[in-house]
């Protein structure tokens, strides 16, 4: 799976309920688009829409399963629950919540690492991470490959934006761990994904600015009201 992404673009579609393409059905065609503009895999939420891709398209798939639960901030595959729906549908490389935050339960990440190496040994992981230290450990812990997916969506690194300063935090990360490092986040451009894969990262995942329209619309109709206001 590594290997088929090298250098490559990971689409990930996903629609939460209440989004306006919400639904496997339409998300298994995003993904057929993405395939046929040269995609090298999918991201995708739930064990519903993974099927319905993995039936549909002949890619790669890096699963979750986001559930949010009242104990914890932790909602991307919090738990064994969601990583065992993924194991049944075959995702081809699970990922996870890797930050420091505790899971439902008071569960920490070396708990939950070690339980599920013990079940599923073959497995591949992705774990999604927000600080260098989180990279560090990850590594540690047998991850196959770390992503700056929750960098700015903690409350530690809030506000921030993967692409700031030159992509200073994805080059801190590629410095400091040695296996492949997934660019994730506020990819929003062609060129920024190139600069990503220029700067050392294994693959780059683009969602919202591919496959959800209403946040594209939105930068459009920012960006005319922007220049309107200075005229
Ligand atoms: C923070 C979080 O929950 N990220 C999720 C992780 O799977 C998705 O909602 C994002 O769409 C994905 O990471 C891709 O990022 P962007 O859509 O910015 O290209």
């Amino acid at each position: 799976m590594l290997d088929k992404i090298k250098n490559g673009l990971v689409v990930s579609c996903q629609a939460l309920e209440g989004e306006p393409l919400f639904g496997a059905g339409i998300m298994k065609h995003m993904a057929e688009a993405a395939k046929r503009g040269g995609a090298a895999a999918i991201r995708a939420n739930g064990a519903e829409d993974i099927k319905a891709i993995k039936d549909y398209v002949n890619l790669p798939v890096i699963g979750i399963v986001k559930s949010e639960y009242s104990n914890s901030d932790v909602y991307i595959t919090p738990t064994l629950k969601e990583v065992q729906e993924l194991v049944d549908v075959e995702a081809d490389l699970i990922a996870l919540d890797a930050t420091s935050r505790l899971r439902p339960e008071g569960v920490t990440l070396s708990q939950f690492m070690e339980e599920l190496t013990s079940i599923f040994p073959e497995q591949k992981w992705m774990a999604d991470c927000s600080t260098i230290e989180e990279c560090k450990l990850a590594e540690k812990l047998g991850f196959d490959c770390v992503g700056t997916t929750l960098y700015g969506y903690t409350d530690e690194t809030s506000g921030k934006m993967l692409y700031d300063e030159d992509f200073k935090f994805l080059k801190e990360v590629i410095s400091n761990v040695n296996i492949p490092v997934i660019a994730e986040g506020n990819v929003l451009t062609p060129e920024m994904a190139a600069k990503a894969v220029t700067y050392g990262a294994h693959a780059v995942v683009v969602g919202g600015a591919i496959t959800r329209p209403q946040q594209i619309t939105d930068r459009f109709v920012k960006e005319i009201l922007s220049k309107r206001e200075i005229q």
